[in-house]
């Protein structure tokens, strides 16, 4: 573990302190929204010792917290040996998992050396889960499990993502804050988004929902305000029924303070460093995995890094 290191910063003052790593780029659902990571599918994979470099050496430059994604990171038969790998050189591993697998593995993920998990749920009944993730096979009772297995098991704080999409599920927000209180869950809101070019097409029209007034409305009913120092994101505890539940928004989408507060730097899974979700030009080949060339390219990467919405 490194201690004392100093960050790279980028052009615009932003340090890098986190890496967002997708481990793989096909998933077993097909949700209607998914941007893949700004990735497209495809069947590339790093091995976990590649893996393990990349880690390394931004640990070198003190990334101290590790995002592993996909895909579904799941689906990884050696996601344990990743994680092991990882732990070696950074603390806080979190994982984002549509929660199929998850009941089957939550145990060993967490001796690996996960921390924390996001599980994504975007609907409580089966016709809506359905639809959103393009299956016709319901795995929505094993996400239950899974969020319960994780509880179970320690990786701690479990959130529960959901997008909200219009005329299919923005109606279902108080239910899904029922779901977290009895499963103590964070509510995870998720504005869908897109890059600037597919912000006109019909998909994204059809079902896009600002959620600002939806923040607004959070934020009167809160008792505790916090921020997320990831994207200055909000996080408010919410008297709700016997207890209190806690709802963190994610507004990507125009929001120049989401951009300005992004201290990440992102890895897809064939390889390449990459500045930003919602750029395609932005990629820097990781064509070997030696210490010295992983630096350097790491710092042009980094230097590269521009904020999508100013
Ligand atoms: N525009 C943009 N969206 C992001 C970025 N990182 C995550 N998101 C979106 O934020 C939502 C939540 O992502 P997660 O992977 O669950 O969580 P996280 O952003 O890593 O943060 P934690 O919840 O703190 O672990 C998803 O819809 C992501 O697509 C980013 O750097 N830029
Ligand atoms: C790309 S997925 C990868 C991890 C895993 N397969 C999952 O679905 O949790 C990461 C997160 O991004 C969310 N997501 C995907 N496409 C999105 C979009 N267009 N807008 C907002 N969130 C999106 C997913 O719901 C999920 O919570
Ligand atoms: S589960 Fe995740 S990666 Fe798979 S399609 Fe849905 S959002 Fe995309
Ligand atoms: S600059 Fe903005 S859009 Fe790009 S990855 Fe960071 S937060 Fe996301």
């Amino acid at each position: 573990m490194m201690d004392h290191v100093s960050y790279i910063y980028d052009n615009f003052k932003r340090p890098v302190n986190s890496l967002r790593l997708q481990v793989n780029a096909i998933c077993n659902y097909n949700c209607m929204f998914c941007h893949m990571e700004g990735t497209d599918r495809n069947l590339s994979y790093m091995t976990p010792d590649e893996i393990e470099r990349v880690v390394r050496v931004a640990a070198s430059f003190g990334v101290s917290r590790i995002k592993i994604t996909g895909g579904e990171p799941l689906l990884r038969h050696d996601i344990i040996d990743i994680i092991k790998r990882i732990k070696r050189h950074v603390d806080d591993i979190s994982m984002t998992t549509n929660g199929v697998m998850l009941h089957k593995l939550a145990y060993e993920l967490k001796d690996a050396g996960l921390k924390r998990i996001n599980i994504s749920m975007h609907a409580l009944n089966d016709n809506d889960y359905l639809k959103i993730t393009g299956n016709t096979r319901n795995f929505r009772p094993d996400v239950i499990d899974g969020i319960k297995s994780a509880h179970l098991a320690g990786l701690e704080p479990v959130k529960v993502n959901f997008v909200v999409l219009k005329g299919i599920n923005d109606d279902k927000i108080n239910d899904m804050m029922d779901f977290c209180l009895e499963n103590d869950a964070v509510l995870q809101l998720i504005e869908y988004e897109a890059p600037r070019n597919m912000e006109n097409s019909y998909e994204y029209i059809k079902y896009h929902v600002d959620l600002r007034n939806i923040n607004d409305d959070l934020m009167k009913k809160s008792i505790e305000y916090k921020k997320n120092t990831l994207h200055n994101r909000p996080v408010y505890s919410i008297p709700w029924k016997d207890g209190i539940v806690r709802v963190e928004v994610v507004m990507p989408m125009h929001n120049s303070d989401f951009c300005m507060h992004c201290t990440r730097l992102r890895v897809t899974a064939d390889g390449k460093f990459k500045t930003c979700l919602l750029r395609d030009n932005d990629y820097f080949d990781i064509k070997s995995f030696d210490d010295d060339y992983l630096r350097d390219l790491y710092i042009k990467a980094v230097k590269n890094r521009i904020p999508y919405w100013r």
